[in-house]
């Protein structure tokens, strides 16, 4: 029997807003368990996980750390800014996002394409969000890649106008896909909440949620 009457998620790719796609269950166990092992080595120090202080003084909920160029609100820098080191950015991230763009759009990313090189990598606890915010360090307008893993997310999918209304609140759940470029690239979208104990045990992470977006930042190759 078709598992939709429990289920009511769609199979394949969903497109919330132009240039917006959510593409529920992209990412197998496996895939799953390596990024989330993956994301564990990531976050161990120098330059691990953190909470940014936010320019008004408080500080973000969502512990991350970036690969490749290191983001802080709200720039990018070569390192972090005690000095050390940027993780480099890992060509495996690479790889996901040309195949991610091309699960999302049905074209892989141009071959003139700026090259995806800088991944944020987001750790929520339970009680963790994200306020409504446009990913605007990039100097490039490729598509945003993102990949939830662990407990299932509330993701609030909105406009460029503004933080208000039309907006689409998306159940992401871990191993889902979630492009947004075109006219959509500068969408306010965040994370009201998370949904926890909601993870697949099998994911490796038990309690919690991780995102990974990867983005092309347009500035000069190290
Ligand atoms: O956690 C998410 O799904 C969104 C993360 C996000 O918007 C960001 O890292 O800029
Ligand atoms: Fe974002």
């Amino acid at each position: 029997m078709s598992g939709a009457l429990f289920d009511p998620r769609p199979d394949g790719p969903v497109t919330v807003a132009p240039g917006a796609v959510h593409v529920p269950g992209w990412l197998d166990a496996e895939r799953q368990r390596d990024l989330v092992r993956r994301c564990r080595d990531w976050a161990t120090g120098p330059a691990g996980m953190r909470r940014h202080r936010m320019p008004r003084g408080g500080e973000m909920s969502v512990r991350i750390v970036s690969l490749g160029w290191h983001w802080a609100p709200y720039r990018y820098t070569r390192t972090l800014p005690d000095g050390t080191p940027v993780k480099p950015f890992p060509p495996l991230l690479g790889e996901l996002a040309g195949a991610a763009v091309a699960a999302a759009y049905g074209a892989p990313p141009p071959p003139d394409a700026p090259p995806y090189d800088v991944a944020l990598v987001n750790f929520y606890d339970a009680d963790a969000r994200m306020g409504l915010h446009q990913d605007r360090e990039e100097r490039v307008d490729a598509p945003v890649v993102s990949l939830s893993l662990g407990d299932s997310c509330v993701f609030r999918f909105g406009n460029p106008e503004t933080r208000g209304r039309p907006y689409t609140d998306v159940e992401l759940r871990g191993g889902d896909l979630f492009v947004f470029g075109g006219p959509s690239r500068m969408a306010y979208h965040g994370v009201p909440r998370t949904l926890p104990g909601t993870a697949d045990p099998e994911c490796g992470l038990s309690s919690g949620r991780l995102n990974i977006t990867i983005r092309a930042s347009g500035l000069p190759a190290r």
